[in-house]
């Protein structure tokens, strides 16, 4: 291997453990918000309310579209489906 190829499979090898750090925690991060959100939702359930509050779900996934676009959209649907399962 020639040294620009060392040096671009440094740089990728360099750039993948990064995204698998990030990846970690991203699902890290991923598990946290679930668990906060099942504290939410046993608490309403509790007090008599419903698991699913559909006008906050529409503030979060006006969020998620705001900062990614259309596909921030399919990704806050995939993190409120796993913090609150199907509906
Ligand atoms: O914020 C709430 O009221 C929650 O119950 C949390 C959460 C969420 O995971 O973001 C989950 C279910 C609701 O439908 C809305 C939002």
């Amino acid at each position: 291997m020639t040294a620009t190829h060392d040096t671009t499979a440094d740089l990728i090898s360099g750039a993948r453990e990064r995204i698998d750090a990030l990846d970690d925690r991203i699902i890290g991060l991923v598990q946290e918000r679930m668990a906060v959100s099942a504290v939410v939702q046993e608490a309403r359930i509790t007090s008599g309310g419903r698991r699913v509050n559909l006008s906050r779900e529409m503030e979060i996934l006006g969020r998620y579209r705001e900062a990614l676009g259309r596909p921030g959209t399919a990704l806050a649907m995939t993190l409120l489906e796993l913090s609150r399962g199907k509906v």
